[in-house]
């Protein structure tokens, strides 16, 4: 249940599981209709004047469904709208079944009403929503009626999660077969409400045809490759991270990545100090590891003497200049066949290159598109991709996949509503995440989780996806005064949970 669908795809779903029987156009439509009423009866028995507003297409057609059904329990229904559906369509059959009031947009008002199913656009929203609707749109949302939105809020692009002129705010959606990327991507997802997603009679196996890109990140995406412990196995074979630390005032953030890779299961960790942060990391640190280096050689040449397999650069480093020469001699590494596979890039080693990105593409072209990972939030990624960034017509999905593509690199693009994209075109839309990971250092937690696994030998993609939702998943069940240093602390019970590590 975790692919996402685009608009697109749906249709081809919907034009599939027609073609394979048995039911048709409409019964599909008539079945969308019996799943929202049911949801709507349960969670609302006490409404007893319902206003069903009424679109051109299909998302209507579902609209004068779930008004015929709620008649015929003898609750008052009324139907609103301004376009009649196309002659012969499903939804000409649907709003022929239909036998109540059907009344012009003009003669809505909200306060008349205790519910409001809003069955104007879904799928097939193509343009911004103006007008009558608009108005209609904007008084609902201020008048607290609570909407039901049948697929998707009307003015919510079920592609991108963008509002399309104005969009209404429901307590509950109820969406079919699987959730399209609007449900997830912001504010899409705010729109929503409660998401319900019901079975209309589309077979699972539509989905071999289709073969989606996009999922929404949930443990099932990544739990079968996520690493197991052999009896026999010893401390390096289960995988060596190093973090790189900057210099003397900001070693705080080396400590929270490490931390986070040990505890998300790296068998050993090691910081990597300039000289004059030795004595303030030595004073902190226990059961990782500790390594003067100054030189980028001493760096390359611990990483082939002690066997390590990942590493993260970049939180509180600080110096620019070193971290672009020590990218492309790390992720030469990559590519001698020795053991270290993955390069985590977060903060200073984005920014590092805001000046000149190709310097960074260009290195990252010449090596495995599983070696590296870059995690920007929001200014990191401008930095970088500033022309895909700037695209008002992409969403965050299709700028993640562009910027990976771009970058030949797995991205993390980080938020409330975190992208994971792949070069290959897999992405995952992260939804567990919560507002009190907006604290500082809980991204240097997410770089250090990432290097861990990868340290384990979890491929990249899925190890990215896994360290975003488990990060948030510890967010949330720490709470409230949640700091980043509570992060790895909890990670212990996150995976036990899960019967992981
Ligand atoms: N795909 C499926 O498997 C199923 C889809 N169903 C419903 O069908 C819906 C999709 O139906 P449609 O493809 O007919 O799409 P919609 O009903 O969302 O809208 C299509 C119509 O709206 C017009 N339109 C789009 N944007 C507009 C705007 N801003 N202002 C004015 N007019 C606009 C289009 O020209 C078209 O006439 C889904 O959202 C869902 O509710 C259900 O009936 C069950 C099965
Ligand atoms: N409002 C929010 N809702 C959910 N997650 C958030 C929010 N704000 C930030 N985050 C998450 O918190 C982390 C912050 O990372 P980052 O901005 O790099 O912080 P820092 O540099 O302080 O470590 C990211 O994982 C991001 O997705
Ligand atoms: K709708």
């Amino acid at each position: 249940m975790h692919e996402l669908l685009t608009p697109r795809e749906m249709g081809e779903a919907d034009r599939l599981a027609i073609a394979a029987g048995p039911y048709d156009g409409y019964a599909l439509m008539r079945n969308a209709g019996v799943s929202i009423v049911g949801a709507l009866l349960e969670r609302f028995p006490d409404a007893g004047r319902i206003a069903v507003l009424c679109g051109p297409g299909n998302n209507g057609g579902d609209g004068y469904v779930a008004a015929k059904l709620l008649s015929e329990t003898g609750l008052a229904v009324a139907c609103f709208r301004n376009h009649a559906p196309r002659e012969n369509s499903a939804a000409f059959l649907a709003a022929a079944d239909y036998e109540g009031p059907v009344h012009s947009l003009e003669d809505f008002a909200a306060s008349e009403f205790d519910l409001i199913i809003d069955a104007f656009y879904g799928a097939g929203l193509a343009r911004s929503i103006e007008g009558i609707e608009r108005s209609i749109i904007d008084a609902v949302n201020a008048a607290n009626v609570p909407v039901v939105s049948v697929d998707l809020p009307s003015g919510i692009s079920g592609a991108s999660g963008a509002t399309l002129g104005a969009a209404f705010k429901a307590i509950l959606t109820v969406t079919f077969f699987r959730k399209k990327p609007g449900h997830v991507l912001q504010p899409g997802r705010d729109r929503c409400g409660e998401i319900l997603v019901t079975d209309i009679g589309i077979g699972e196996r539509v989905l071999d045809a289709i073969a989606p890109q996009c999922f929404e990140n949930t443990p099932h995406l990544w739990h079968q490759a996520f690493p197991t412990l052999s009896a026999d196995i010893h401390k390096y074979r289960r995988g060596h991270a190093v973090i790189f630390s900057g210099g003397l005032t900001a070693t705080g953030a080396t400590r929270l990545s490490a931390r986070a890779a040990a505890r998300i299961g790296a068998g050993a960790v090691t910081v990597l100090s300039p000289p004059d942060a030795l004595l303030v990391h030595a004073a902190h640190l226990t059961s990782i590891m500790l390594r003067r280096t100054e030189a980028v050689a001493d760096a390359v040449n611990f990483i082939r003497e002690r066997k390590v397999f990942s590493a993260v650069l970049g939180p509180g480093f600080g110096d620019f200049a070193r971290i672009r020469e020590l990218v492309p001699a790390l992720l030469d590494k990559c590519e001698t066949g020795e053991a270290f596979k993955g390069l985590v890039l977060d903060a200073d080693a984005l920014t590092a290159f805001e000046d000149d990105p190709d310097q960074l593409f260009r290195a990252a072209g010449e090596t495995d598109a599983n070696a590296l990972v870059l995690t920007p939030h929001e200014g990191e990624f401008h930095r970088l991709f500033g022309t895909i960034g700037a695209d008002q017509a992409l969403s965050k999905l299709e700028k993640a996949r562009h910027a990976s593509k771009r970058a030949n690199a797995i991205i993390i693009y980080k938020g409330p509503d975190t992208v994971i994209a792949a070069p290959d075109g897999r992405a995952a839309i992260n939804t567990n995440a919560t507002p009190l990971l907006a604290t500082a250092g809980s991204g240097d937690v997410l770089a250090g989780m990432v290097s861990g696994m990868l340290a384990q030998r979890m491929p990249t993609f899925e190890a990215a996806a896994a360290a975003v939702w488990l990060h948030a998943d510890a967010a949330k069940r720490f709470g409230p005064g949640l700091i980043a240093e509570d992060l790895p602390e909890m990670l212990p019970e996150v995976l036990a949970d899960l019967g992981l590590g």
